[in-house]
């Protein structure tokens, strides 16, 4: 056996805004997104081992897979294979590895669940495995695994382009309080996609420069989530969480990804706090969490 027990957290990732552009020949669409990643997430545990092996655990690790193939495989396992394939290419070796998935995020919530543990596995294997690969190589990698995974491996705020594999990290933007509210009903991203009425939106305008949070907030204030919409109109439990969001003293309140999961920006900790425990009061079947982005600051 060989390699050091590590583990690598797989941060939640937050659209704060993300307008629909166009869409490629090939179906995908153009995206234009603000992108943060919050403190609340999935983590990823490996260690050596004889054999490959892969484990679930948290709240939500009963509803996953725990194969690799199929449509429905994780991404966890996909990002070992795929990462462990490439290596072979380049003479590195990849040994069985231990791998357990604490799954925390609600599963196909706009939050980048799966995209977050896959980028995760390549980060934390790269690291278990010693494994040396520039990022020319991880690029392609990350993408083939999804859309969001090379927003997810970089990790800090950013503004993602193309369909999210065009990356400017942004230096200014501030941390913000949040709680995020999921109704425990998951969304099919190609579903809501799909139903999108306009593919041609306006795309999102010039970030502030200051990391000013009053500027910030006025700023995304100004942006939408273009794939809100199609996303209350399938799912009426959408509007019902943005309106307990906005009714807790939410400075913000706006869905991420495809959903159905929204945040809302708070004053600061303990007001999201407070709002976090009187949401759970009002919905005890409901998710949500009070966390933070990490701002650049
Ligand atoms: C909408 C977003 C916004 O960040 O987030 P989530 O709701 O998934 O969190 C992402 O673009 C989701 O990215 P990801 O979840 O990785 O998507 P993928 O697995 O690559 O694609 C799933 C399907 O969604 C559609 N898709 C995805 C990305 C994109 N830019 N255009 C698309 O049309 C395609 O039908 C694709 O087959
Ligand atoms: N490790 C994983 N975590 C979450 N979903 C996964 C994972 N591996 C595969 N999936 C599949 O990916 C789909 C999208 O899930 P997820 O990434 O959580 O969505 P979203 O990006 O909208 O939050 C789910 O339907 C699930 O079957």
């Amino acid at each position: 056996m060989t390699g050091i027990a590590t583990s690598e957290a797989a941060p939640a990732k937050i659209n704060l805004a993300l307008h629909v552009t166009g869409q490629r020949a090939d179906g995908y669409h153009l995206l234009d997104s603000i992108v943060a990643f919050a403190g609340e997430g999935d983590l990823l545990r490996f260690s050596p081992a004889d054999e490959d092996a892969f484990g679930l655990s948290g709240r939500f690790g009963p509803q996953l897979s725990a194969e690799a193939a199929g449509q429905d495989g994780n991404l966890v396992l996909k990002a070992r294979d795929l990462l462990r394939a490439t290596l072979a290419t380049h003479g590195q070796p990849a040994p069985p590895v231990a791998i357990e998935l604490e799954k925390n995020l609600p599963v196909a919530s706009g939050i980048g669940g799966g995209s977050a543990d896959a980028a995760a596995t390549l980060r934390g294997l790269m690291r278990f495995w010693g494994a040396t690969l520039n990022a020319d190589t991880l690029g392609p990698i990350a993408l083939k695994l999804g859309a969001d995974v090379p927003m997810c491996f970089e990790g800090r705020p950013l503004r993602a382009r193309g369909i999210g594999e065009q990356i400017d990290v942004l230096r200014s933007m501030p941390r913000f309080h949040l709680v995020l509210g999921n109704p425990l009903k998951g969304i099919s991203t190609p579903d809501i996609f799909r139903r999108l009425a306009t593919k041609d939106n306006a795309p999102i305008g010039e970030p502030p420069t200051s990391g000013s949070t009053e500027d910030w907030i006025a700023f995304l204030a100004a942006q939408r989530n273009d794939l809100e919409g199609p996303a209350r109109a399938l799912l009426p439990e959408i509007g019902a969480l943005a309106d307990m969001l906005r009714s807790t003293g939410a400075r913000l309140v706006r869905m991420s990804g495809s959903g159905a999961t929204c945040f809302g920006v708070y004053e600061n900790r303990k007001t999201a706090a407070s709002a976090q425990a009187e949401l759970c009061r009002m919905r005890p079947d409901w998710y949500f969490a009070a966390t933070e982005t990490n701002g650049t600051h």
